[in-house]
């Protein structure tokens, strides 16, 4: 080890010093290269020898530890731990004040524990420590022997410690933040592959929240069977999902599954799409087409919104489930079919019975095994598990990595999502491509779901809702939502991606034929039922 003294006042030494201590801050991939690089600088240049650096134990806060050092070996170096009364450096670290002690033999507090006295140098030794502050909290000690028949005057070391022991702050200050980052990042890993691993399980279902876990009960019990299945729920909460499931877990799930959305096909095709048809059958039927049901043959058909069949399909469905036989439009031979026919409806069936416009004996024929799927509200800590589950796709499918900020969990747990699931997917997804820096703010999130709250036209939509309050009176008791009308004491109109400014189309079409729905479709040339449809998913209805 060299020790080279120096001529007092040797500014350009110390500037020298300084310079390089600050490169090796800046060069430094680890704080342990950076502090103990400063630490032989100092001896180097200084001759300002064991120099170390103390910090509280990781295991035990209340006990300074050698963690850094330069010139000691290992064995001393594990020695040198010091509680808060004890020794100078203990003392340093309870004050925060410096310590010089000018000859360590003659300092009845120096406590010769890291370093024995015959393995220092003979003559009269000094040892300095200065603390290392955040602020005006004490961080850690840096501490030094220096032999004391030096030209170069003590004050002169001191000011470089000072300076010194700032520059190691920043580095532990520093060091500090990157692991708490680095631990942060860690767990939220561990997190995401958990939910990862969770989601492998359900095909890709994820929940644990006890009204999921229930349905999922359901499902199970009659997914190898061929019992009629009714999916209702909220727009959102996973009936296509579920439907899936079923068909994956019973005795079709090599076979295909095919899924219909009856309200979204225009009545005069739904027909053709459900039976198939035969070429002439209608104009533009330039072939013989298979239907959806004759496709699905052996495996599964799933038709959602079933509540939005026309009466005569309703008839033509029911002949299916009796007699496993279909004609195509336009043709007069029977197609035997094996399917199961899975369905689902926002709508509350039961009273578009009563209303007459749905079939008694349909209805009894599909709503054999009713499950109902909750919504996401209802799930208790199921938002979290979701939430991060789409964060990992939206990051997979944007290659970000993004990360939710502070509280941003906490609002996405009090919304109350009208459009459930998928709204929360697109609210994640949306948060991710607006995100700053790697992470999503809560005002981010605040901005989505405001913006959400115009397209979905709820007028609560915004308003986080107290846990208390957020569960709707009893889902047993009303399996499913009714005619999509806002409730007053809970969101329940379904929700759909539907643009804002087709709302206004709407309405102003409305406005050009004084509220004639029929009228106002044929201005935008839709179908009454296309029209009524949009309306019910905006929540414009004024009836
Ligand atoms: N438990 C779940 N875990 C993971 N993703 C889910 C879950 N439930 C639903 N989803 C996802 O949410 C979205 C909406 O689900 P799905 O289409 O099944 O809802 P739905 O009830 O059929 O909606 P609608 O009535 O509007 O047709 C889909 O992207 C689906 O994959």
């Amino acid at each position: 080890m060299t020790t080279t003294s120096r001529d007092p006042g040797d500014g350009a030494a110390d500037l020298t010093l300084l310079h390089e201590a600050a490169k090796l801050l800046g060069q430094s991939a680890t704080p342990e290269l950076a502090i103990t690089g400063t630490l032989r600088l100092m001896s180097q240049m200084l001759g300002l020898n064991r120099g170390r650096v103390l910090l509280p134990g990781p295991d035990d806060q209340a006990v300074l530890q050698i963690r850094y050092s330069y010139g000691l070996t290992p064995e001393e170096g594990k020695r040198g731990h010091y509680r808060a009364d004890e020794g100078i450096t203990g003392r340093v670290m309870r004050t925060g004040q410096l310590a010089v002690i000018q000859n360590i033999e003659e300092e009845p507090d120096y406590l010769f524990r890291a370093v024995d006295r015959t393995t220092l140098p003979e003559g009269v030794v000094a040892y300095i420590a200065v603390p290392i502050m955040d602020g005006s909290m004490p961080l850690g000690v840096l501490a030094c022997h220096r032999l004391r028949m030096r030209p170069r005057p003590i004050q002169a070391d001191l000011v470089i410690l000072q300076i010194l022991s700032t520059i190691i702050a920043q580095i532990l200050r520093i060091n500090s933040l990157i692991d708490e980052r680095t631990r942060l990042l860690k767990d939220e890993n561990q997190e995401l592959k958990e939910t990862l691993q969770k989601s492998q399980t359900n095909h890709g279902i994820l929940g644990e929240s006890p009204a999921i876990r229930d349905a999922l009960r359901q499902v199970m019990r009659v997914a190898d069977t061929s019992v009629s299945v009714l999916l209702t729920g909220e727009s959102g909460t996973g009936k296509e999902r579920f439907s899936h499931l079923l068909h994956l877990n019973g005795a079709r799930r090599d076979q295909p599954f095919l899924a219909i959305n009856c309200a979204a096909i225009p009545e005069q095709l739904l027909e053709s799409e459900l039976f198939g048809h035969e070429r002439g059958a209608f104009t533009g039927a330039t072939a013989t087409k298979q239907g959806k049901i004759e496709m699905a043959h052996g495996g599964t058909l799933f038709l959602d919104e079933i509540g939005d069949l026309n009466l005569e399909l309703q008839s033509k469905l029911l002949r299916v489930l009796e007699s496993q036989v279909i004609q195509h439009v336009g043709g007069v031979k029977d197609i035997p079919v094996d399917v199961r026919i899975i369905t689902a409806t926002h709508q509350n069936l039961q009273e578009a019975v009563n209303q007459g416009r749905f079939r008694l004996d349909l209805f009894y024929r599909l709503n054999v095994f009713p499950i109902h799927l909750p919504p996401l509200r209802e799930r208790e800590g199921d938002t979290r598990l979701l939430a991060r589950h789409f964060l990992l796709g939206a990051n997979r499918e944007y290659a970000r990595y993004t990360r939710f900020g502070q509280g941003v969990m906490e609002r996405l747990e009090s919304y109350h999502w009208p459009g459930n699931i998928r709204q929360l997917e697109n609210v994640v997804k949306r948060a991710v491509l607006v995100a700053q820096q790697g992470e999503i703010r809560i005002e981010d999130i605040e901005t989505i779901l405001h913006q959400e709250s115009a397209v979905s036209g709820h007028p609560e939509a915004n308003r986080a809702v107290p846990a208390t309050a957020r569960h709707s009176p009893s889902p047993s008791s009303a399996p499913a939502q009714g005619s999509g009308h806002p409730q007053p004491n809970g969101p329940s109109r379904p929700y759909q991606w539907v643009r804002e400014d087709e709302a206004a189309m709407l309405q102003e079409a409305l406005k050009r034929t004084g509220g004639n729905k029929t009228q106002a479709a044929a201005v935008l040339g839709m179908t009454p039922r296309q029209f009524r449809y949009r309306l019910d998913k905006l929540g414009l209805h004024d009836d």
